[in-house]
């Protein structure tokens, strides 16, 4: 009798998983008119086939079988890899009220509920309301006045590296960090200290990524049904809780920022900064303080990996291919001289280090499927339809490969942007068939298009500037040119373990760099508008 009820009970549980088999067999059947694709398995679709770890990689070769688009299948959900640049043109940026939108994650919705995240939000009212506030903040004229930051920033990067160049990772992410702490909270951190606000960060930022990596939490995008699933009942046991973790320290962090930038403010200090203009107009805008303090988090999240890891990647490809670094370094010398650093006025007259930023970014694009959008309505393009709530991917990988525009694109040179704007080959027809194409696909495109690009080309060009003035970066092992084993995985890469050392280029060198350090000390105090009130710079060794 006993057994019998038992047996009762597995029939409806029996039917549910028959329903959803039956349901998602059915979903994952690739429709005729879908982009083509590798072949999907039953239920899985092409889940199976795309790998955790450098994903570009795959679907560089899916994009020589497949074409322009690649269509992926995962599970019920549907995916298209855009593998040129016409393709990302053609929908994205000209087609982009329907192509704008972010995937639904179920972990992010955990993490930062209600649409505070403007990075992954959906497209719509309240992300054009936190876009345009980031706009105003990172566009046009803002973003020079913000220069004088990024240069002094860079000079206490390169200070600090001429002192302790075993730790310059460290160095490298408090420069970017310390920026963006000044110029969104008005206050800055001038070393990497454990229990500090960047290592704060930091730590959020790693169980963030942590929680949100693919094998993390329930594919719910891909299986709906999984959301309804008891959580003890998953591989993925406890991915709710861990995500409320890192939800409550996240918050915290961009509520304490908020605060504290609203009590120095009370006292005179950091009048300037993003903050310093959303907290005035916040009642006018009915912005409240959580909308606010996500709005500044994302700035953090945004800006100082992302500078920091292209940083990364640029003293990998000086310290392997020397002769572009000294090419950089004549350039450099040749405008500054033996006794003053490069600065931010001299950009326009620095070609060569603009040229090798753009060529590390197209190179090794840290971020190098950008961030998937998603599309808000039905579309059809070259004969294929692409239905509503398809994730699209700008594959930046690939465009930056495509051997017919660059040549040798492999190959590390910086040159290639000093002879076609577009880095593309000199035999490349009329500059009318390439308009609307990018130098570079790095930071995205369309509406959610970087918007911190023009400010973090300025921080780098300062950055990489100041490194070549002052040190020769030599290797001291293997370097991870050809090989992605020692790179970071997830949204954000980089190379790790670097095999690099710092040398001085002479002396003469070291007094100038101690001499500009020393004055940023004075002149901080004499920075017109926000950054009068700042704490002054200065370096406990
Ligand atoms: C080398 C540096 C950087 C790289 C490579 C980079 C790359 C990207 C990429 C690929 C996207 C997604 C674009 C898309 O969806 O099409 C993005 C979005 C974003 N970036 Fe950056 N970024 C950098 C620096 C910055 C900086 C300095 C800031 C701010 C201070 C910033 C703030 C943002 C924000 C807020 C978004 C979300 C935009 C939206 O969804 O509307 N980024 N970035």
């Amino acid at each position: 009798m006993v057994l019998q009820m038992y047996q009762l009970t597995l029939i409806p549980i029996c039917l549910y998983v028959l329903y959803h088999l039956y349901r998602y067999h059915k979903l994952s059947v690739r429709r005729k008119d879908f982009p083509p694709g590798p072949t999907p398995l039953p239920i899985i679709g092409n889940l199976h086939q795309i790998p955790i770890s450098r994903p570009e990689l795959r679907f560089a070769t899916y994009a020589k079988e497949y074409g322009p688009i690649t269509g992926l299948q995962l599970g019920s959900h549907n995916m298209i890899v855009l593998n040129t640049w016409e393709a990302v043109h053609d929908l994205i940026e000209q087609k982009g009220g329907s192509y704008s939108s972010r995937p639904k994650l179920a972990v992010t919705d955990v993490i930062v509920p209600g649409g505070l995240n403007p990075a992954f939000n959906k497209h719509g009212e309240l992300w054009r309301k936190q876009r345009k506030l980031m706009v105003e903040f990172l566009g046009g004229d803002r973003t020079d006045a913000m220069k004088p930051v990024q240069d002094a920033e860079s000079t206490q990067m390169i200070y600090d590296i001429m002192f302790a160049a075993e730790n310059f990772e460290d160095h490298v992410l408090r420069s970017f960090g310390s920026v963006i702490l000044e110029t969104v909270y008005g206050q800055r951190e001038n070393t990497f200290k454990p229990g500090g606000k960047l290592a704060r960060f930091f730590e959020v930022e790693e169980e963030w990524a942590a929680a949100v990596g693919a094998t993390a939490s329930p594919p719910i995008q891909s299986f709906p049904f999984l959301e309804s699933v008891p959580d003890w009942a998953t591989p993925w046991k406890g991915w709710r809780r861990r995500a409320a973790k890192v939800k409550k320290a996240q918050k915290g962090l961009y509520l304490g920022l908020l605060r504290e930038t609203k009590e120095r403010l009370a006292v005179g200090k950091g009048v300037d900064s993003f903050m310093a203009r959303c907290l005035k107009i916040q009642d006018k805008e009915w912005y409240d303080d959580l909308y606010l303090a996500y709005c500044g988090g994302i700035l953090m999240e945004g800006g100082i990996e992302t500078s920091a890891s292209t940083t990364m990647v640029f003293i990998l490809a000086m310290a392997a291919f020397p002769d572009t670094m000294k090419r950089a370094q004549f350039e450099v010398d040749t405008t500054c001289g033996l006794k003053r650093l490069p600065g931010k006025d001299d950009i326009p007259n620095l070609p060569y280090v603009r040229a090798c930023m753009l060529e590390v970014l197209r190179w090794r694009p840290i971020i190098p499927l950008a961030v998937p959008h998603t599309t808000s309505a039905e579309d059809t393009y070259k004969g294929y339809t692409i239905p509503t709530n398809t994730d699209v991917i700008i594959n930046a990988w690939n465009i930056h490969q495509d051997g017919l525009f660059f040549q040798d694109p492999a190959t590390f040179n910086p040159a290639r942007y000093l002879e076609n704007e577009r880095g593309g080959l000199p035999r490349t027809p009329a500059a009318s068939e390439y308009k609307g194409r990018k130098s570079v696909y790095s930071f995205g495109a369309g509406r959610r298009v970087c918007p911190g690009q023009r400010f973090a080309e300025n921080a780098l060009i300062i950055s990489f500037a100041k490194l070549a003035w002052a040190f020769d970066i030599e290797p001291t092992g293997p370097l991870a040119i050809d090989t992605w084993d020692d790179w970071t995985d997830g949204l954000v890469t980089r190379p790790k373990n670097l095999n690099v050392r710092f040398k001085l280029r002479d002396h003469g060198r070291r007094k100038v760099i101690e001499e500009a350090w020393g004055e940023l000390t004075c002149s901080c105090v004499n920075m017109k508008m926000e950054w009068s009130n700042m704490a002054p710079i200065s370096l406990v060794l």
